[in-house]
């Protein structure tokens, strides 16, 4: 048996000027996470949501808040988005290269769940000692477009990055081992057609934004994705 399937919609495809009843919509359709993208209009060109949005969200829900931050100075975010409530929080390889440990010690004293994510064109080799360390981060986000925007093509060439990692942490899918490496996620134009791929690769989290928001029955969709994850775990 795998590592736990976390269905987590994009809430960057939700209708924002309703975030609390959109986000109770998806946990009663069976969604696992609710996945937030926080841009800064600098790591990538476009501007979000910040630890405001998160800390108005907490007040609706005790759902697990999956934040992932696209942005050049995520230490800057670590007690803002504690305070706010964010359950996880991923921030970037590429902005982090010096100050990683730094930034994932402060992530779990803020009580917020450390993970580390990549661009399509980062090799996997840059997250190795993330997982690794000392004080390791407990889920690498593997994505599967540029970030910066819901609605985009999936890039198959990266599924190749979630087996290695999947090999080379085979413990991954120990329960309770998840706890300490945490979960393979995979983000970015993921919806039924391309989730068997990434779930067979390895991908245990899957973000999707417009093929759940998009569909005339959300909960068909995320429960579709969850059998998917399973299906595949069941088969290795
Ligand atoms: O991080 C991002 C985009 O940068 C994602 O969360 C996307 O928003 C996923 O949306 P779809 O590709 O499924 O529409």
């Amino acid at each position: 048996m795998g590592v736990a399937a976390k269905i987590a919609p994009s809430m960057l495809s939700s209708d924002f000027a309703n975030l609390a009843s959109e986000a109770k919509r998806m946990l009663s359709l069976g969604a696992d996470w609710l996945h937030m993208d926080i841009m800064d209009g600098h790591f990538v060109p476009n501007l979000t949501i910040g630890a405001p949005v998160i800390e108005s969200l907490r007040k609706h829900t005790t759902a697990y808040l999956d934040c992932h931050l696209m942005v050049t100075n995520p230490l800057d975010y670590v007690d803002p988005m504690g305070k706010a409530g964010a359950s996880g929080f991923t921030f970037h390889v590429e902005v982090s290269k010096e100050n990683w440990q730094e930034l994932v010690q402060k992530i779990k004293a803020k009580g917020m769940r450390p993970g580390v994510a990549l661009k399509p064109g980062t090799p996997i080799e840059e997250v190795y000692p993330l997982v690794e360390g000392e004080h390791p981060v407990e889920m690498v986000l593997v994505m599967t477009v540029e970030p910066g925007f819901g609605g985009q093509k999936f890039m198959p060439e990266t599924m190749e990055k979630v087996r290695v990692l999947r090999k080379k942490y085979p413990s991954l899918d120990i329960e309770g081992i998840t706890h300490i490496y945490g979960n393979g996620q995979v983000d970015g134009g993921l919806g039924p057609s391309t989730v068997d791929v990434a779930a067979s690769a390895g991908a245990n989290c899957i973000v999707a934004g417009s093929s759940v928001f998009g569909a005339s029955e959300p909960g068909q969709v995320i429960s579709l994705l969850r059998k998917s994850v399973q299906g595949a775990q069941q088969n290795n």
